[in-house]
């Protein structure tokens, strides 16, 4: 953003610099405080020169139609979506009115129901597309942009305009988003849009922005997606532990990609989460139909690519295109025949939901689309892996009867492919080895022998290009090279002479594409339902209830229990409105991350519908989930741990809310002990405010203390056992969750004992320990002496004005207050 930087406190002030009807019409309910009015011809230059390539069609109600507030709506988007089959939107609205921004990324389905509800929200008046999503041909959120807002016209502006350079300083806010390249390009781009062409210029830290997560779900900001290790691990990104990976049990591709949406942004409505509760123990109650279901399921190839391949219209004509587009209908074959076989398997289930799955499946246009291709493709095609079959079920896709010339030039085909075989057969017999025929998609047909088979015999000459594998020779002859020709002539006319026939059936299933869709939405659906009733019987969870208390018999963390099965010890959670504020306490090791971990990665995996880990279960719906967790590895940030703890803080105090789960993993160590103390206190307080509930683990034992001072603050430690005998110390972890603090506080010391540290080191470190403590209590005995002589002074004061009757009421009033505000003082001073 050249001229903008986002700034989550600051507000905008946005002038026009071009004469209107009102030269400084103030477009901003911020704009009093500071504003920037762009007298000098530099502006328009500089939007002419950067939006050259800006369209010169006018829309058809323009945001300067509403500027000033002369229409209802005025808000205008900028959108963009990203690339590969899963659906990722990124929106910036910009209302012209206030300026505010409002930045949102949705991973939608491909229906884009959820964009196209927050686009309802705010009914912008135009909508800003990258002109790549039109030209050369529309794409299928520009087509469904155009069916669903009518009203909005359609702007499109220059790719390159769409990018996410944000300024170094950004603010905190956006410390939650920065991987929302989405719709931080969208930000990019309206930015530039509004200042070309309605000449606005915003000025530096002048806008306010506001991140809004998708209506309905929960926000979790990229920062705790990436500490819950929610997608990946953080240690080794090829491996799969990570929430996902634990919950991934799914057999088909748009299975995998919906529950991998739903871990990043899990529904936070009762009903709907209980819909699929219920769906997913119909599951587990019918064994039979839950083998059945997944078995059916596996068999399925990824039909959001196979719709995006049926839309998409090349530019030209090609035999590659002619070949895929076969390759596409024998697929939707496919995908048609195992949705029947899918509808089959549901036996015995009575759910609202699974009956909801079943009936999209059972769509009347699916049997049509069905028929329409069983008349124009070959009964007994079908989708095989083998590159070799799978080609000749292209070859002869088509019936017979659409072209008289198609079944000649397969005829082609068949005796070349027969004449080769009979080739390889005599090679066979005049050189007597046992020679395999093989065949790639890329080399086409070529032979081979296993090297023990040539029984030290030489390779005759005639054989050519001979390669070795292991223990097999690759070769192939000109006469073999010669029939691969023809085979691919006579193939590329078979795939030219089929493709207008083949481009009628798929123009004609276009029509109902939509029924693709939903088939699509609905396995998807049933495959992550499947996954969750598998990871239910395979790991002893339990069905969550919703109400307004966290309350958690024997919970376990979900992806430490798949590591440590037997021996992780679980732990009960209790918290309330009345105890919203957990501290937690206990040595390094004792399981605090853990602890606080399993809480959120059961409310994740609660609200996406799925069973939990324990005995009983019982979540508040959480809107915002919060993670503040010691990554010491954050090498990316550039920045100091003290600098990354403040920055994620900033974000969680200024978007807490009452119904998030705030989980914080050690404060205020990256700076010094009084520091960290005292800031850790201060934002213990100022989240107390709210009723989030908030765990809090800490190394901090002074908090335990003064933090009891509110009533809604529970203190819970980790239980460990110290054994001391002679000099030797060994300390029992027990994992376990108890009430109240831990009498011992100074772990770190009996620690560095038993992991070895040198005497003399542990010896100095208890002296000097010893010494700090004996100082602290000094100087907590002088403040004692200290209050005593104050309190002395004020009742030595307060004798003086009884003694004193010349003074009048007045005198007297200003003198009790000076007292009091003096005494005030000091005292405040001395605790
Ligand atoms: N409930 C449990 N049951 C069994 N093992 C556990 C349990 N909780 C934690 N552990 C084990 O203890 C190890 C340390 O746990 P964790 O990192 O949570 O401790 P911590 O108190 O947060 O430590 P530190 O204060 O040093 O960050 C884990 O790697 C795990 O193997």
């Amino acid at each position: 953003m050249s001229s903008s930087k986002l700034s989550s406190s600051s507000y905008s002030s946005v002038y026009r610099s071009t004469p209107t009807s009102d030269n400084s019409t103030r477009l901003s309910a911020y704009g009093s405080r500071k504003y920037c009015r762009r007298t000098s011809s530099r502006a328009s230059e500089r939007s002419k020169s950067s939006f050259s390539s800006l369209p010169t069609r006018r829309p058809k109600t323009s945001a300067s139609a509403c500027v000033g507030g002369r229409d209802n709506h005025s808000f205008v988007v900028a959108m963009i979506e990203g690339r590969g089959v899963a659906t990722e939107v990124g929106m910036c609205f910009i209302d012209l009115r206030t300026s505010e921004c409002i930045l949102s990324q949705i991973a939608d389905s491909q229906t884009y129901v959820k964009t196209l509800h927050k686009l309802n929200l705010y009914n912008p008046v135009e909508i800003i597309l990258s002109v790549t999503a039109i030209e050369p041909s529309k794409s299928k959120l520009c087509k469904i942009l155009e069916d669903n807002m009518p009203m909005a016209s359609i702007i499109p502006i220059g790719r390159k305009y769409f990018n996410d350079a944000i300024e170094e300083d950004s603010a905190s806010l956006i410390l939650g988003i920065t991987s929302k390249f989405y719709c931080l390009a969208a930000t990019g781009a309206i930015l530039k849009y509004i200042e070309s062409t309605q000449n606005i210029f915003f000025t530096n830290h002048s806008i306010k922005f506001k991140y809004q997560g998708c209506e309905g779900t929960m926000m979790i900001d990229c920062v705790t997606a990436r500490n819950l290790e929610l997608i990946s691990n953080i240690n080794n990104p090829r491996s799969n532990h990570s929430l996902y990976g634990v919950l991934n049990n799914t057999r088909t591709p748009m299975g995998a990609r919906l529950l991998r949406t739903n871990t990043l942004q899990p529904l936070s409505d009762v009903t709907t989460i209980n819909m699929r509760l219920d769906a997913v123990e119909e599951l587990i109650r019918h064994e039979e139909t839950f083998f059945a279901i997944q078995t059916a399921l596996k068999p399925f190839q990824d039909i959001d690519h196979l719709i995006t391949a049926l839309i998409q219209v090349p530019k030209k004509p090609s035999v590659k295109h002619a070949e895929q587009s076969i390759n596409n209908v024998i697929i939707l074959k496919h995908t048609l025949k195992l949705i029947n076989l899918l509808k089959e398997s549901f036996t015995g289930v009575q759910n609202s939901l699974l009956d909801a799955i079943y009936s999209l499946l059972n769509d009347l246009r699916l049997e049509a689309l069905e028929e329409r291709i069983n008349d124009v493709i070959n009964e007994d095609i079908t989708y095989v892996k083998s590159p070799l079959a799978l080609r000749n079920q292209r070859c002869y896709a088509v019936r017979a009867g659409f072209n008289g010339l198609l079944d000649v030039a397969r005829q082609t085909y068949k005796e070349t492919v027969d004449d080769l075989n009979e080739m390889i057969d005599q090679y066979r017999e005049q050189y007597q080895i046992p020679i395999k025929t093989q065949f790639s998609s890329t080399a086409g047909f070529y032979l081979s022998i296993n090297i023990e088979q040539l029984e030290d015999k030489q390779l005759p000459l005639i054989f050519i290009n001979v390669k070795k594998k292991r223990k097999t020779l690759t070769f192939t002859t000109l006469e073999v090279m010669k029939k691969n020709t023809k085979i691919s002539d006579s193939l590329t006319e078979v795939y030219l002479m089929s493709d207008k026939t083949i481009e009628d059936l798929i123009s004609e299933i276009r029509n109902d594409i939509s029924v693709l869709y939903k088939a699509s939405e609905s396995i998807a659906m049933l495959d992550m339902l499947t996954s969750f009733a598998h990871q239910c019987t395979v790991s002893n969870y339990v069905r969550p209830e919703f109400t307004d208390t966290l309350a958690i018999k024997a919970g376990r963390n979900p992806m430490r229990e798949s590591l440590y099965v037997d021996t992780f010890v679980p732990n009960d959670t209790y918290a309330s409105s009345a105890t919203n504020f957990q501290l937690i306490t206990g040595p390094n090791m004792s399981g605090k991350s853990t602890y606080l971990r399993q809480i959120a990665l059961m409310s994740i995996m609660s609200q996406i519908g799925s069973y939990v880990p324990a005995e009983y279960a019982s979540f508040r719906i959480v809107d915002q989930l919060f993670t503040r967790i010691c990554n010491d590895d954050n090498i990316e940030s550039n920045a100091s741990t003290f600098v990354v703890e403040m920055r994620e803080t900033a974000y969680i105090l200024q978007n807490v809310t009452d119904d998030s789960l705030v989980i914080i993993d050690e404060l205020g160590r990256g700076t010094s002990t009084h520091d960290g103390l005292g800031i850790t206190y201060a934002i213990c307080e100022e989240l107390l405010k709210t009723k989030a509930f908030i765990f809090f683990a800490t190394h901090f034992h002074e908090l335990t203390r003064s933090l009891t001072v509110y009533p809604n603050v529970v203190n819970l430690h980790l239980e460990v056992e110290i054994e001391e005998e002679d000099s030797r110390v060994a300390m029992k972890y027990l994992y376990r969750v108890k009430d109240g603090r831990n009498d011992e506080e100074h772990y770190g010391l009996k620690f560095g004992q038993i992991i070895g540290l040198p005497e003399n080191v542990i010896r100095k470190a208890t002296e000097l320990k010893e010494l700090i403590d004996s100082n602290k209590e000094k100087s907590t005995s002088n403040k004692i002496i200290q209050r005593r002589k104050t309190l002395l002074q004020l009742t030595q004061h307060l004798l003086q004005i009884r003694r004193s009757s010349n003074l009048d009421k007045e005198e007297l009033r200003k003198y009790l207050k000076m007292v009091q505000e003096e005494f005030i003082t000091k005292m405040e001073a001395l605790f």
